[in-house]
């Protein structure tokens, strides 16, 4: 996710790559392939870790859940008042962020989506009471120039996260299905590939240009007692929508369970 930005970013001429900061746990393979594609500095040495992170404006939190509560407590002493954190991590609150970090500093969490690599992302902010307005703005600018945002109530990402965080997954789910169907109906891989490319494309496309509604644009693809209706009501048959509701409240709750795992873990 932290590369999908940074290749947004950078794409976007927003910043240089001399501006930005990169560094995991110990994947120095890893590193080396960010440095030598964006250009970006980076960093495998624990006090040139710590250097860097003294030295931001901005830290980005690209870490998964599970090591979060370790990452902030080792960030906590690091920070000089001055440097604004913006996290990714799905389900974690600010309130758990500033209980870590000891301290009360301008935390912005956000949803954003790997999409944000092409500059088609979707992300949702929250701010954090100690965001000036300037630093919401910047934010805001930030991730605007990978894609399109949303700035929701704090609660509400989680369902951000259901919607759009994890939202390409179910797109390309489906596109991975009606790819193996086409070519179990006959086409070869290529034409099967191809096809279902163009018609993801091509819908969402048709939403955004006609400003109709997909339910609108869908009752235009079936004609009555048609091909479409027929594989609609199979679907209907098998409860599609019902099981796609139940995954997306999966989905959201997943995201609160994380958040409720590192808040005990803070607590410990
Ligand atoms: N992937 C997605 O589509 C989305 C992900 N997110 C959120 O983004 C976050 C990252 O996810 P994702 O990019 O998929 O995960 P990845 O596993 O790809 O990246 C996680 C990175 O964190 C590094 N890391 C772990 N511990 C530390 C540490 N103590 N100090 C420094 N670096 C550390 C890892 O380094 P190393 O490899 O060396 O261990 C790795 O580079 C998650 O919290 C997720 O919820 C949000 C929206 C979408
Ligand atoms: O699967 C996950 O936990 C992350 C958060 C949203 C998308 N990927």
């Amino acid at each position: 996710m932290a590369e999908a930005i940074v290749k947004g970013l950078l794409h976007k001429r927003l910043t240089t790559p001399g501006q930005i900061g990169m560094f995991n746990r110990s994947n120095a393979e890893r590193l080396e392939q960010l440095r030598n594609q964006y250009g970006v500095y980076t960093a495998l040495e624990q006090s040139d870790k710590e250097k860097m992170l003294q030295s931001a404006d901005i830290i980005f939190l690209a870490i998964k859940p599970k090591d979060a509560a370790e990452s902030l407590r080792t960030l906590a002493p690091l920070l000089n008042g001055r440097q604004m954190i913006v996290s990714l991590i799905a389900g974690l609150p600010i309130r758990t962020i500033e209980r870590l970090l000891g301290q009360t500093v301008p935390v912005i969490r956000t949803m954003p989506n790997t999409s944000a690599t092409v500059g088609l992302g979707a992300t949702g902010l929250s701010f954090s009471d100690a965001v000036s307005a300037h630093q919401r703005d910047l934010a805001e600018e930030l991730f605007r120039a990978v894609g399109m945002t949303a700035v929701v109530e704090e609660p509400q990402l989680d369902a951000v996260t259901a919607v759009s965080g994890s939202g390409p997954a179910y797109i390309y789910y489906m596109m991975e299905t009606m790819m193996a169907a086409g070519q179990k109906l006959g086409l070869s891989p290529q034409a099967a590939r191809e096809l279902t490319l163009q018609t993801v494309l091509g819908a969402a496309h048709m939403v955004i240009e006609t400003g109709e509604e997909p339910a609108e644009l869908r009752r235009k693809v079936t004609s009555p007692n048609g091909t479409t209706q027929a594989a609609i009501e199979t679907l209907e048959s098998h409860r599609f929508s019902e099981a796609f509701m139940h995954a997306m409240e999966r989905c959201m709750n997943r995201a609160r369970e994380l958040g409720a795992e590192i808040e005990r873990s803070a607590g410990e």
